[in-house]
């Protein structure tokens, strides 16, 4: 354990706690990955162990303000250490806190002791240490909030400094030795760090000294986190990683934020432009790409009010321009083209429901998160379903816009078409966009198709118009009170994650009910990751709770209530769009009823 040296004469007990807290890091801590759960608590634990498989700890760091000489020594005799060379000057250390508090370089005489620390595992860490001396305090200095500018009393300036530092710990840091000396290694570093870990890069350098290119990164973590700061420490100069870490700190996180924060903004933009009909305007059908007042005539706005939205819709990728003889002619992107109303799986009738009124109750979020309650039904007074039927317009919306990402459905045709299968009941098909799919595909199979009676409608219309409607029954029902039988698979698709965990235990229990006794159960939603995985699922499950009182789960979760249903969960595929696919069937049916198709056939 390590024993402290405290008295008027030894460094001040918040230097002496964080010298300590450091050392004990390094004598406990061993291993990269242990380090990164909590310097990194985003990472996923794959993740924090490929990082550890590259880099091993180096040192641990704090910075210090001795009020006289000896007083550091002093500290690490006490805990048993010994500097392993005398001090160095740190220019680094110096030129950030001269930029943080604008004090003069002359009064920042920064030093770097180090000390060898024996781990736990019997191994031998170290601890780095930055010593600021300041002289005797004389009283209070200036609050936490004060500058401390070129003019200001320097002493008070670095009282000042001090008591800052101190709270907000912004030079403790943990460095990792990177292992090896690839380029393809330190941008894979960089970007685990970066893009997964949400760290920032904070400048970097090379030291001839020791032959070391430093890489800095301060963590999201709010200041005053023991190690807010990581430095990676790679063998050899290393020019072209140092650059490409000076790129991304560039990208200023005050601009960041300004464009997270105005996110509305992009959903209004790219509605408004679905509504006023742009890209169909600026089809090869309506005359082409076109300048401003050309386009404004087509779709009936103001030419100017319309040009500031182009150009704001050119910087989101939806078009090209402005280009021409004045500078104001615009095309569509292959993104925009996704929002014509005749586009292949058009995401028009999305981009105005987003806009509308899961715009509106997405104004309501505060209210969901607060109480766990629907902000959709709070906001208009009624669950979006029964609301939207009541709201023709929007009903048929909102059934035009499920076509839109009914890309996820792909591979299902195939997995359905399989012999032993000749009816597939598709609960709540929807606007019977997948059974379409299905029996276009197979025209061997029948289909069932159970909905809300004026959904039927539309499921009916859509399949008449491919000429499969005479194989498919639509019934109209309700699914908590009956599903149709006779079927050999069954289908919910993104109907789940509209329920709580109640509502779907009701829904599957109507699918057991109904379900013969070798059918096989298909249900298509979006997995939710365990981990802190990046999926669509993460930002649909806040939808879920805010516009529909579902929510997105986890593979286990489904696991569960397929399980209390009566179902084994036999095998999940991927689909488009971070969709996956899970099979089920009841439990102790001896065998599939028919062929099982392997993971690739599904990819
Ligand atoms: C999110 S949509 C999914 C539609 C379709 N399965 C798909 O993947 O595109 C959910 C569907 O559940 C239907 N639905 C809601 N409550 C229902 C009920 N009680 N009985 C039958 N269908 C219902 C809605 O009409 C809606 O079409």
């Amino acid at each position: 354990m390590i024993r402290q040296q405290t008295g008027p004469t030894a460094l001040a007990e918040a230097d002496l706690a964080a010298l300590g807290s450091a050392a004990e890091l390094v004598r406990t801590s061993g291993t990269v990955s242990r380090m990164l759960r909590t310097l990194a608590p985003a990472l996923g634990e794959a993740e924090r162990e490929s990082l550890a498989a590259w880099c091993v700890p180096a040192h641990a760091a704090v910075l210090v303000f001795p009020t006289a000489p000896g007083q550091l020594a002093g500290a690490l005799a006490g805990m048993g250490l010994a500097a392993s060379g005398p001090p160095t000057p740190s220019t680094v250390v110096r030129d950030r806190l001269r930029a943080r508090y604008g004090i003069r370089p002359d009064a920042l005489e920064v030093s770097i002791v180090r000390a060898a620390v024996p781990t736990e595992d019997g191994g031998l860490g170290e601890v780095e240490v930055f010593s600021l001396p300041v002289p005797p305090t004389a009283g209070p200095g200036p609050g936490p909030g004060s500058p401390g500018g070129f003019g200001a009393d320097t002493g008070a300036c670095l009282r000042h400094l001090v008591r800052r530092e101190r709270a907000e710990r912004n030079e403790a840091h943990v460095a990792f030795r990177v292992a090896a000396a690839d380029e393809v290694v330190f941008a894979g570093l960089r970007f685990l760090l970066v893009e997964r870990a949400g760290m920032r890069p904070d400048g970097g350098g090379y030291n001839p000294h020791e032959d070391v290119t430093v890489l800095y990164f301060r963590s999201a973590a709010p200041a005053g986190t023991p190690y807010a700061r990581l430095e990676l420490l790679m063998p050899g100069h290393r020019t072209s990683a140092l650059a490409a870490h000076r790129l991304v700190e560039r990208d200023e996180p005050g601009r960041t934020l300004l464009e997270l924060m105005t996110g509305a903004w992009r959903t209004q933009a790219i509605a408004v432009a679905a509504e006023l009909g742009v890209f169909d305007a600026l089809s090869p059908d309506a005359g082409g790409p076109a300048a401003v007042a050309d386009l404004a005539a087509r779709v009936g706005a103001d030419p100017d009010g319309l040009d500031r939205l182009l150009r704001y819709l050119a910087t989101l990728g939806l078009l090209a321009g402005p280009y021409g003889p004045g500078a104001d002619t615009y095309a569509p992107t292959g993104l925009g083209e996704l929002l014509r109303a005749d586009a292949p799986h058009s995401m028009r009738p999305l981009a105005l429901m987003y806009g509308g009124p899961f715009y509106e109750s997405f104004g309501q979020l505060l209210y969901a998160v607060r109480t766990g309650g629907d902000a959709f039904a709070h906001h208009f007074g009624a669950h979006h379903f029964p609301y939207f039927a009541e709201h023709p317009p929007w009903d048929t919306a909102f059934d035009q816009s499920m076509q839109a990402s009914s890309l996820m459905f792909g591979p299902i045709p195939a997995v359905v078409d399989r012999p032993g299968v000749d009816v597939v009941v598709d609960v709540a098909g929807g606007n019977g966009e997948l059974m379409k799919q299905i029996l276009a595909a197979a025209p061997r199979l029948r289909g069932v198709l159970l909905e809300r009676e004026h959904v039927v409608a539309a499921a009916r219309g859509r399949l008449r118009e491919a000429g499969v409607a005479d194989r498919c029954t639509f019934r109209v029902g309700d699914f908590t009170e009956a599903v149709p039988g006779g079927g050999d698979v069954y289908v919910l698709s993104r109907v789940l994650h509209d329920w709580d965990d109640r509502g779907c235990a009701d829904i599957l229990r109507r699918c057991a009910e109904a379900m013969p006794e070798e059918a096989e159960l298909l249900v298509v939603e979006r997995l939710l990751p365990p981990d802190g995985q990046n999926s669509l699922a993460v930002a649909w499950n806040l939808h879920m709770l805010c516009n529909v009182g579902g929510r997105e789960r986890t593979l286990e979760h489904y696991r569960r209530l397929l399980a209390e249903a009566g179902f084994d969960l036999v095998e999940t595929a991927p689909l488009p769009l971070d969709g996956s696919l899970l099979r089920a069937r009841r439990k102790g049916a001896a065998a599939p009823a028919f062929p099982v198709p392997s993971r690739s056939e599904l990819a």
